[in-house]
Parts: structure tokens; C-alpha cells; sequence
């Protein structure tokens, strides 16, 4: 359907919906077997899909995987498994993607011309004093911590040497006779290196970053051994979700960033958005149009700096269940009413908005930007209209799904009684 209506599919082979099973019987990515597992799975795909899918993501956002899985437990398997799981759980991960891209490229390549990457969330993370060499290096550990993590082994072959150092030296500190973070062999380097024909981007907000050590002794912890601490500027706009502040600055020197440390790899900006609370019914969404603006600016800047950004798709097509937040954070052009029976969809005013956008490939002018708000703000006072008279369509499904059958039974029963009422006279 996607085809035939003109729409280039790009398929997420994982976006973190582990079958419970491999979690309770093997592990779930603490288990290396799940290379297999995963590689199987994809292989099938491409024996299925790979006629009409050319391009294939192997994992959306492994650090959340990683990180909120095994170390903060916010998302499933919900694991607080200390400075070791998360670790863990990025090494399997890892040699997973690898074993799909050489399977594609051995034996599908050829035949359907396809292309295997990953999509990588990454923050960009900025010095607090740009003239202290301290927050300098915490700067850079924090987005090695962050997008190296996964971006270095798979185009150089092992985890960032920044990584390997600190997790090192903090294991050592805490009396362990080798390192928390797991190793490559030599032959698992090479068969990681090189494997992704495309770097997908996710990219949300920005962080200032300082030095702060944390002593070996405050415990095992992915957060603590980066030795620095986040910082963000309250000026910042924050309308949603309250670690995603607008700063879009950051997404340009990430792209830059990306380009010099990877090879000028091939970018597609795989999410990028921004979400409002679930009271918030304005489908005047200015503040999305705004930070779609803003940030896909930076984004052009960062294409005429040199950088191979290839597409951008924005986050997300409609209001969605956002993982520990469930419905509450909003990030969809389309407002979904999620208390209705057919979960009816409005469009919010980013959506004529961004089709601007999207058709003339960028931004002509000021003034036909500042003119398609204008024209997208009036579009959405009739679609606000139209929600509020939700209410009253919600409450005649009430009526017809509850009040009349309700109604109907009663007078059934009440003329039971009568009538039971009536033969008792007549004996
Ligand atoms: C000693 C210091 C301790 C610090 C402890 C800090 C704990 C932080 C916990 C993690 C918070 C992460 C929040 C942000 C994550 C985003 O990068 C992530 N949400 C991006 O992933 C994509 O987000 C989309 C919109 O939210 C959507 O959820 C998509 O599925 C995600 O891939």
C-alpha cells in the first residue's frame, strides 16, 4: 500500500518489542544467543519483504534499549542491573546487527539492491565553558558514551577508546579484576567493522556538560562512569517531555560530529520531534511547527556544511503510547483521540505546516514561512471545533452504546414484574 501510494518504505527490524518468551527463557538481550534469534527473524524478512523493502534498520535506539532496560529499569524488562547490564545488553546487541548486515550482504544484496543500517538516538552534548579543556573532554565523553558507543564499533570496529578507559579504570577502582565493559576479539572486530550502509539519526535535544567525578564507591552505574554532569538552560523551551528541551543549535554540530568521526557516512535523520502533555487538547500546535522549523534549519545548514544527510522523517505521524509515559506525552501531527471508541484523528497545525515544508524541500523564503503559520494556525481554530464537539459525539456514542440498552432492559423487566403482578390478581 505504501508503494502504491508513492511512500518509500523504511522497515525497523527491532523497535524494542522483545517477545516475552526470549526475555523469560533466554535472557532477553543479556543472552548472546539472541544474535542468532535476531538474525534469524531478519533473515526472514528479507526472504519475505526484501522484493518491495530496500531499506532495513536493524534496532531503533539501543541506548534506551540498553540503558533504560538494564540500567534505569524506566522501560522493559525494567532490569537495574548496575554498570553491567546495559553494557551487556549493547555487546549483544551489537553483534546482532552485525550478523543481519552480513547475512544481507551475503546472500540478499545482490538480488534485491538493498541497503542495512541502524537508527542511533543520539543528544549533542556541549561544554559548559568552551574554554575549559575539562568540560571539553566531558563534552566529547558524553556523546561517546551516548552515539560512540554503537556509531565507533560499527564503523571502526570496537567501543570508543574514552569508553574503554573510563569504564576500565572505574572497575578497576571498584576492586573487579577486569573491566565492566565487555570486549571484541580481534576477529569480532573485524567482522563488526563497516557494517552499516547508512547511519540513521535520531536526535531530540541538546545537553551543557561539565567535569564531575564520581568515587568508585557510590556504586556500579552506565551514568557515573562518565564523570561529568548534564546541565540545561532553563531559556531553553521544554513544552513536552521533560527530558527534551528545544535546542537547535545542538543538531547541526551533531551532524557535523557524525560526519568527521564516522567517514562522511550517508545520514537519514530517522526521528526528530517534540511532544506536549496529554491535557494540553490545542491542535494549535505552534510550538511543534516552531521546532520543526528551527531544527530542520540547522539540519539544511549542516547539508551545506558538507554533511551526506540523505532524508529526514519527523517524529511522529500521530499521537502514539510512549513507553513508560503510556499516552500522556503527545508527539503526533495528528491528535488522536484516545478516549473515543474509534480513536478519531485531527490534524493538529503542524500537519499543513510540514506538508509545506516537506513539498518545497526546505524553506523558500522568511516571509512564506511566517505566511504558511499564519494559514496553518487557521486551519487549526475549525479542526479545534471539531474536537470540542467531540465531546458531545463521545457522549451520543454513550447514549446509544450504554443509556438505551440500559433503558430498554429495564422496561423489559419492569413489564415482567407487571405482568407477573397482573396474573397474580387474576388467580
Ligand atoms: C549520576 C547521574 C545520574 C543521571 C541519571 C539520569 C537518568 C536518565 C534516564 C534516561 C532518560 C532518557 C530520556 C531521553 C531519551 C531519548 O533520547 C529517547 N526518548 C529518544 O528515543 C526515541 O524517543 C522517541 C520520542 O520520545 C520515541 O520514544 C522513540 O521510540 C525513541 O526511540
Amino acid at each position: 500500500m505504501l508503494l502504491a501510494n508513492k511512500i518509500t518504505p523504511i522497515v525497523t527490524l527491532y523497535h524494542w518489542d522483545l517477545p516475552q518468551v526470549l526475555e523469560e527463557k533466554y535472557g532477553g538481550w543479556q543472552n548472546a544467543s539472541m544474535a542468532n534469534y535476531f538474525s534469524e527473524f531478519a533473515n526472514l524478512c528479507f526472504e519475505r519483504f526484501g522484493n518491495r523493502v530496500k531499506y532495513w534498520i536493524t534496532f531503533n535506539n539501543p541506548w534506551s534499549v540498553a540503558v533504560e532496560g538494564y540500567e534505569t529499569g524506566e522501560h522493559a524488562p525494567g532490569l537495574k542491573m548496575g554498570g553491567t547490564g546495559a553494557y551487556n545488553a549493547a555487546h549483544n546487541i551489537l553483534k546482532a546487527h552485525a550478523k543481519v548486515w552480513h547475512t544481507y550482504d551475503a546472500q540478499w544484496r545482490n538480488k534485491q539492491k538493498g541497503m542495512v543500517g541502524i537508527s542511533l538516538s543520539a543528544d549533542w552534548g556541549e561544554p559548559v565553558d568552551v574554554t575549559n579543556q575539562r568540560d571539553i573532554e566531558a563534552a566529547e565523553r558524553y556523546v561517546q558514551f551516548y552515539l560512540g558507543w554503537f556509531a565507533t564499533p560499527l564503523f571502526n570496529g570496537d567501543y570508543p577508546q574514552i569508553m574503554k578507559d573510563y569504564v576500565a579504570r572505574k572497575s578497576a577502582q571498584q576492586g573487579l579484576s577486569s573491566s565492566r565493559l565487555p570486549t571484541f576479539s580481534p576477529h569480532e572486530k573485524s567482522y563488526m567493522r563497516s557494517t552499516c550502509d547508512f547511519m540513521g539519526i535520531s536526535h531530540f535535544t541538546t545537553r551543557y556538560i561539565t567535569q564531575k567525578n564520581f568515587p568508585s564507591n557510590r556504586g556500579n552505574s552506565y551514568f557515573t562512569d562518565r564523570d561529568l554532569a548534564e546541565l540545561v538552560d532553563p531559556r531553553w523551551p521544554d513544552p513536552g517531555s521533560e527530558w527534551l528541551y528545544s535546542v537547535p543549535w545542538g543538531f547541526r554540530r551533531l551532524l557535523n560530529f557524525v560526519k568527521t568521526q564516522y567517514g562522511d557516512p550517508m545520514i537519514y535523520v530517522t526521528g526528530n520531534g517534540v511532544s506536549e502533555k496529554m491535557i494540553c487538547t490545542d491542535l494549535c500546535d505552534d510550538w511543534r511547527m516552531q521546532y520543526f522549523r528551527d531544527y530542520i534549519n540547522e539540519m539544511l545548514k549542516a547539508v551545506k556544511d558538507g554533511v551526506n544527510v540523505k532524508g529526514y522523517t519527523a517524529w511522529s505521524l500521530i499521537d502514539k503510547f510512549e513507553w513508560d509515559e503510556g499516552y500522556s506525552e503527545r508527539f503526533g501531527m495528528y491528535y488522536v483521540d484516545f478516549g473515543s471508541k474509534n480513536k478519531p484523528r485531527y490534524p493538529k497545525a503542524s500537519v499543513p505546516y510540514y506538508k509545506r515544508i516537506i513539498s518545497s524541500n526546505g524553506f523558500p523564503n522568511e516571509g512564506e514561512i511566517e505566511s504558511w503559520k499564519r494559514k496553518a494556525l487557521e486551519t487549526c481554530t475549525s479542526s479545534n471545533q471539531l474536537l470540542a464537539a467531540d465531546p458531545l459525539i463521545s457522549h451520543m456514542e454513550m447514549v446509544t452504546e450504554i443509556v438505551v440498552p440500559t433503558v430498554c432492559t429495564l422496561c423489559i423487566l419492569l413489564s415482567a414484574v407487571f405482568l407477573m403482578f397482573l396474573l397474580r390478581t387474576q388467580i
